[in-house]
């Protein structure tokens, strides 16, 4: 058996489409939706990120501004930064790309963002809101898998899906969606005992581990669903997941790649948060 391809790319494209549209919309009711997104440093992966983010927004049709700062500058100057843009009626989502310099404290950061212009949903209030199912803003990453999830028909009622990781980003956000579509959630982690024997028993299988290749077919169910966040590099330097691609598609029944799997959706849900947050706007 060779499982189906679960492209971001392409699901992404048709969400962003979409969003152009909704865009176009509201620019002629006279909201242009604006982003901001704030880099510190020069981590090469991060600069590649908000550089994609910046072209995105500004392809479809959206105000971007990019902020950058030295690996040097105080918390207060960036505290400082994200204040002036809390304020800023041209400005409906912020964003700071981690990771972040070691002398700045994340937490700090993040809860300095308005919760109302949260784009990556990664404020208390928003983590908050998405534990007890109210709306707020989901983080990107969780949001574009379960845009995957339902573009590919899986009904998630009575399934028993598997979340490997428990980061605030991903792993613990993307288990209360799959909660919130009445799936059985089982969360592993780096203390799990006896992996393999919890992984094969998912229907979806969640891996955000962030270890190259470490979801092998023996991890796997026959015909389950395995969605690959992890973005690493192999021994070749090649661009990995944490799933063992050629190994696992023999026996998935869909599956995401990387490169063109999760990634890509994540900065498209950007986008669609970014939208959502100028539409709300107009019903203050
Ligand atoms: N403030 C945030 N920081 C970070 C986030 C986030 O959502 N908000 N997530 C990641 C980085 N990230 C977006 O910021 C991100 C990572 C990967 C991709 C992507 O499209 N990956 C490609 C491969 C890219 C490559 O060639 O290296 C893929 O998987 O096809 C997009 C966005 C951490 N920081």
């Amino acid at each position: 058996m060779s499982a189906e391809l679960i492209s971001g790319k392409t699901i992404g494209e048709e969400i962003r489409q979409s969003i152009t549209q909704r865009v176009d919309k509201l620019k002629e009711l006279g909201v242009t939706p604006g982003l901001a997104v704030v880099l510190v440093g020069n981590d090469p992966a991060s600069h590649t990120y908000v550089t994609n983010k910046q072209k995105t927004s500004k392809k479809l049709g959206m105000h971007s501004e990019l902020i950058e700062f030295d690996e040097s500058i105080s918390q207060e100057e960036l505290l400082n930064t994200i204040n002036r843009l809390n304020t800023d009626d041209s400005i409906h989502g912020i964003l700071v790309q981690l990771p972040l310099p070691e002398h700045i404290e994340e937490r700090a950061v993040i809860a300095a963002i308005d919760p109302s212009k949260d784009v990556d949903g990664f404020h208390p209030i928003n983590a908050g809101k998405l534990m007890i199912g109210e709306e707020g803003f989901i983080p990107c990453t969780p949001f574009g898998i379960m845009k995957m999830i339902e573009k590919i028909g899986f009904d998630l009622k009575g399934k028993h899906a598997v979340v490997i990781g428990r980061s605030n980003i991903v792993g613990k956000p993307i288990g209360q969606l799959l909660l919130q579509q009445d799936a059985t959630v089982t969360y592993c982690h780096s203390k799990t005992v006896d992996l393999p024997t919890i992984t094969k028993q998912a229907d979806l299988l969640v891996a955000a581990v962030g270890r190259p290749k470490m979801i092998t077919s023996e991890h796997v169910k026959e015909g389950a669903v395995v969605i690959d966040v992890g973005i690493n590099r192999d021994e070749n330097n090649k661009l990995c997941g944490d799933v063992d691609f050629d190994d696992v598609k023999e026996i998935a029944s869909a599956i995401t790649p990387v490169p063109g799997g999760v990634g890509p959706m994540t900065i498209t849900m950007l986008m669609a948060n970014t939208l959502l947050s100028a539409e709300r706007t107009l019903q203050k």
